[in-house]
């Protein structure tokens, strides 16, 4: 079974994503972090983000292994560590002009493939970020569109990192100026075919893991012809 999860940045993807795997005893995969991976690679080496040609050289040289353990989550690039870095702020401000890097998306979507394929005779994997349902897993058997309010968004990103940490203009770029340069390439605002959008402005995270869990209990037991395709 895959169960994607796309949707706007904080509307509470991964951990409800990493709650769903937890609970159903489901592979998880986080797909932003690969691009945040990549995002490092490229800082640490010094690269221009915007030389296209070398950032995309980078993608595909780098050795990338990331966990699928939704109870313990860690990035490994070119050997090092990066579960902690990739979340710094420096990332989060770089991070779009990775992940709309044409070249680069094509080769992270074929690794996020093949990590989807692997998981499957495990049971399944949940895969949260913004072109699951529509690119990466066309085929998964239960479609989430996860939004909620701006302010909602805001408030629980800024309520995650340390006070002092970002400024509110940065918090402002770290969510709205980011998702509207990450929607030139990936379609994450509108539910697409065969999507089921939750609102989450009002539920707790247990109630959208809840909702999440039940429905995929119904798309499992549904026979293979009631699934959208
Ligand atoms: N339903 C909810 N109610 C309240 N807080 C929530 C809810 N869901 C997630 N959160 C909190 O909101 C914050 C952002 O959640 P999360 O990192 O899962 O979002 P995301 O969509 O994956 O973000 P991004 O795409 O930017 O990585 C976290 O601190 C998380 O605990
Ligand atoms: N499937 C995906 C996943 C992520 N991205 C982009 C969007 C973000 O700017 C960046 C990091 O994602 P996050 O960790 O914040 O969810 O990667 C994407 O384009 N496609």
């Amino acid at each position: 079974m895959i169960i994607a999860v796309d949707g706007p940045s904080g509307s509470g993807k991964s951990s409800t994503a990493r709650g769903v795997a937890t609970r159903l005893g489901l592979r998880f995969l986080d797909t932003g972090a690969t691009y945040r991976a990549v995002t490092w690679s490229a800082l640490e080496r010094g690269l221009d983000l915007d030389d296209t040609a070398a950032v995309a050289d980078r993608a595909r040289e780098l050795t990338l292994d990331i966990s699928t353990d939704p109870t313990r989550q860690y990035v490994i690039a070119d050997g090092v560590d990066v579960t902690a870095a990739i979340r710094e702020p420096r990332i989060s401000e770089s991070v779009s002009k990775i992940a709309t890097n044409l070249d680069v998306r094509a080769e992270l979507i074929q690794r996020q493939r093949a990590i989807i394929d692997d998981a499957q005779p495990t049971g399944g994997i949940v895969v949260e970020g913004r072109d699951i349902a529509t690119v990466v897993a066309t085929d998964a058997e239960l479609k989430v569109l996860l939004t909620a309010d701006q302010e909602a968004r805001l408030a629980r990103r800024g309520a995650e990192l340390a006070a002092g940490a970002v400024t509110a203009e940065q918090l402002r770029d770290q969510i709205v100026r980011r998702d509207a340069d990450d929607a030139t390439v990936s379609q994450f605002q509108v539910a697409s075919d065969g999507a089921v959008t939750i609102d989450s402005t009002h539920l707790s995270l247990e109630e959208v893991i809840d909702v999440i869990s039940r429905l995929a209990k119904e798309a499992e037991a549904a026979p293979p012809r009631d699934r959208e395709s």
